[in-house]
């Protein structure tokens, strides 16, 4: 079955080896290689060139897929260092994820070589910094906590605890995503509850609220303020309050950034938006980039009208369009071309191909999803085989799940590979620990605290930590600092308690001034932590804390400045799986779709591109649609040599029979190479699949017609107040007088207006 790509391969590609460089192709435009003054910056073209040196003003730059938007952003960067004279430390540059913040301080550094790379960053990564500068003006410590989803799920776990909540009133992963909608959509000022109200005041509202979602809500601003914590999602908001609150603070930090520069901002949300335009409002320089055909975040509240309407907003606006693609072989470019344009709402815009080389774009059509993954092991056999590293290999997906097979059939066929899923490297349970002792070390925080008290066994238990926290709770004071003051109790006898608190104080006065590895490695090692492991014989584990070292390691050496324990316990709350990605493995790569944002690959394997997978079976509205076929875009411009479209027949695991993917048949067929075609008959089958499908949207499509507080008639339930709306069901949470509890009553429900 690999024939196709084996010949293909065999004759277009490895031919000519392994070392395929897009450079080495002809650049499309003659205008192109074209050097900046003193030769800073060679071969870039005429358009590359003017979004480099175009430093001053509000310049936007509208760019497609593999143009060099992140190449023109990494050299503006270091022409404004090099050639300006600007320094570093002035220049906030944006990125969206916090690997890509490390591949532009890496090139920068290349670039200019200097360590000091100034202000690269995430959003979130930046409003640390102005924090632990700041933070002060909401009355909170430079030691404050950054909170991640299980730092989140602990706090849940006291909330449930205190008020005898279970996971059927609601689980952990919904209560976080209800915390975050009430964050951003419901409640957007709960930040002055959190900021400006008296912790005992929260806690008083805590303790009475009765609905389940204002208990859990109001828990977790609680603990929160209590542990002097913040989410991802109160990093922006908070800054964002001090700048409103503090003008001196907000110019301080504007008159510092003489240049601010923002990446992938089609997918900037409106917060985030407010940030950049209050940072850029003093010496007016901001430059952004960004491509409409790639946003993939409007589900996270990403909203492309920033980038379209920037000319807009702000005055004297240079435009910049980039379009020559110098990543994939024409094939790659006539597929992602030919796919993007069948979306409606889009400006037209069409990739030109610099490359001349050619290249394989498969669709496989297989007829289970065994015999799809088998395939794709067999093809990236193949190119292996032919002289193609793993790594430069990489398979994409829309959904976790669908890596399952894929998996099964490496491991069956022996193929390294490596999957950016499943549980996080950094929300590993040992990873988690070792932090949280080095968070111990710093903060004494009762998260910490609570989690490796008894890490490894010190025969503090349930009923010990329960009198711990009656008397924190009568003496306002933290555990740790309760196990001090009671260290001596009778209740502490026969426990190891007393080396809990040594080891901290002696950590505690010993730390500052330590690389932070040293520190870790100290650490769990006197703590018993790692000795545990090693009894427990779980060599994985103490792998991976070998790597988390390794890691810390290499962050001091690359940082170019002196990191303290509370800088890198802030920098690692932000790290994500994706920022674990080890480019030294020779291991296929298996990721989403949405984690390789901003990657490119020589060869790209596509799978389960099944309609209900991608698009997804979730996907309700036209917009929707048009943001998965963005979707589906991104997947194949990440390809540079090969691409290879799989999907099977047979049925999804709800039983549903599987049709290829709308997309599929939207990419002009010309483009494509079939490997094994569906037949006609499954063709027809599918596309009634897709009609079905958009009439059943068209349906969904009926708007909420009220709003909350508004009062209802129905025609069973009589009256009743609306409570809110459930836009992802389209559905009314509505309080009828005629029933205890709430029902959700679908936006196309016939629904008259009632009497207040
Ligand atoms: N002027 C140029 N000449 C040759 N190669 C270039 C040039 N500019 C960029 N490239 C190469 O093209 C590829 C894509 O560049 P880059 O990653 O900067 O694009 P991008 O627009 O940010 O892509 P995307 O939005 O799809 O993630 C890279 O391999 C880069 O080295």
């Amino acid at each position: 079955m690999t024939y196709l790509i084996s010949s293909r391969l065999g004759g277009e590609l490895l031919g000519r080896g392994s070392g395929l460089d897009a450079e080495a192709d002809d650049a499309c435009d003659p205008r192109a290689r074209t050097s900046l003054p003193g030769d800073a910056v060679p071969t870039l073209n005429a358009e590359q060139l003017e979004a480099v040196t175009a430093t001053e003003g509000y310049v936007r730059v509208i760019a497609g897929a593999g143009t060099g938007k992140t190449r023109a952003l990494t050299e503006r960067f270091a022409y404004l260092v090099n050639d300006l004279g600007i320094m570093p430390g002035n220049i906030l540059c944006v990125t969206f994820t916090n690997k890509a913040a490390n591949e532009m301080r890496h090139r920068i550094r290349a670039l200019t070589g200097d360590n000091d790379t100034g202000f690269i960053n995430t959003f979130h990564g930046f409003c640390v910094s102005v924090l632990q500068e700041d933070s002060h003006a909401v009355q909170y410590p430079k030691s404050f906590l950054v909170l991640d989803n299980a730092d989140i799920d602990q706090m849940l776990q006291i909330i449930y605890d205190d008020r005898g909540l279970t996971l059927r009133d609601m689980t952990f992963g919904r209560a976080r995503d209800m915390i975050e909608i009430m964050k951003l959509k419901e409640r957007p000022d709960y930040y002055r509850d959190l900021l400006a109200m008296p912790l005992a005041s929260l806690r008083e509202k805590y303790e009475q609220a009765t609905d389940v979602r204002d208990i859990i809500f109001y828990g977790h601003l609680y603990q929160e303020k209590k542990c002097f914590a913040f989410d991802y999602n109160d990093l922006i908001v908070v800054v964002l309050y001090i700048f409103g609150q503090h003008p001196d603070i907000r110019l301080k930090w504007q008159k510092r950034l003489e240049y601010v520069m923002v990446d992938e901002f089609q997918d900037i949300d409106k917060l985030q938006y407010e940030l950049m335009s209050v940072l850029a409002g003093y010496h007016k320089n901001l430059f952004v980039v960004g491509d409409p055909d790639q946003t993939i975040y409007t589900w996270r509240g990403a909203d492309v009208r920033f980038l379209l309407d920037f000319d807009k907003a702000f005055p004297d606006v240079r435009t910049i369009m980039m379009l020559e693609n110098y990543r994939s072989t024409p094939e790659v470019i006539a597929v992602a071309n030919s796919l993007i344009e069948k979306n409606r709402q889009r400006i037209p815009k069409d990739l030109r191909a610099c490359r001349t080389q050619h290249g394989p774009t498969v669709w496989h059509h297989a007829k289970t999803s065994d015999d799809e993954a088998k395939w794709i092991a067999e093809g990236v056999r193949a190119l292996h085989d032919g002289g193609i590293r793993y790594r430069d290999m990489v398979v994409l997906y829309r959904a976790h799940y669908a890596s399952r097979p894929v998996e099964e059939a490496f491991l069956k066929a022996e193929i390294p590979h490596a999957v950016y899923s499943g549980v996080p490297f950094y929300g590993r349970k040992e990873i988690k620990d070792s932090l949280a002792y080095l968070r111990l070390v710093a903060y004494q925080d009762d998260l910490s605290f609570t989690r490796v008290a008894n890490v490894p066994k010190r025969n503090l238990g349930q009923r010990r930590m329960a009198f711990l926290k009656d008397y924190a709770e009568a003496h306002a004071c933290s555990l740790f600092q309760a196990l001090e003051q009671t260290i001596e109790d009778e209740i502490f006898k026969r426990t190891k308690a007393k080396q809990l608190v040594a080891l901290v104080r002696k950590f505690r006065g010993s730390f500052e001034g330590r690389p932070v590895s040293e520190v870790l490695a100290a650490l769990i090692n006197e703590s018993g932590y790692e000795h545990a492991l090693r009894t427990e014989g779980s060599q994985e584990r103490l792998d991976n804390v070998a790597e988390l070292k390794q890691s810390i390691y290499e962050f001091e050496n690359s940082c170019g400045e002196e990191v303290t324990l509370e800088h890198y316990l802030s920098h690692v709350a932000l790290l994500t799986n994706a920022d674990a990605l080890d480019e030294a493995q020779d291991k296929v790569r298996l990721m989403t779709i949405h984690a390789a944002k901003g990657l490119e690959f020589p060869h790209v394997f596509l799978c389960s591109l099944s309609e209900g997978v991608l698009p997804s079976r979730k996907t309700k509205t036209l917009e929707g649609m048009e943001e998965e076929r963005r979707l589906a875009f991104v997947a194949v411009t990440r390809a540079r040599d090969g691409l290879y479209l799989t999907e099977a027949a047979g049925f999804s695991h709800e039983g549903s029979p599987r049709h290829p993917s709308r997309f599929l048949l939207d990419i002009d067929q010309r483009a494509l190479q079939f490997s094994n075609k569906p037949s006609d008959e499954e063709l027809s089958c599918a596309r009634a699949a897709y009609a079905a499908s958009d009439k059943w949207m068209a349906g969904l499509a009926a708007d909420a017609r009220f709003s909350p507080g508004d009062c209802v008639l129905h025609k069973a339930f009589g009256r009743g107040v609306i409570e809110r709306l459930d836009e992802e069901k389209r559905a009314y949470i509505v309080h009828f007088d005629s029933l205890d509890t709430p029902r959700a009553i679908s936006f196309r429900a016939k629904l008259d207006a009632g009497d207040a």
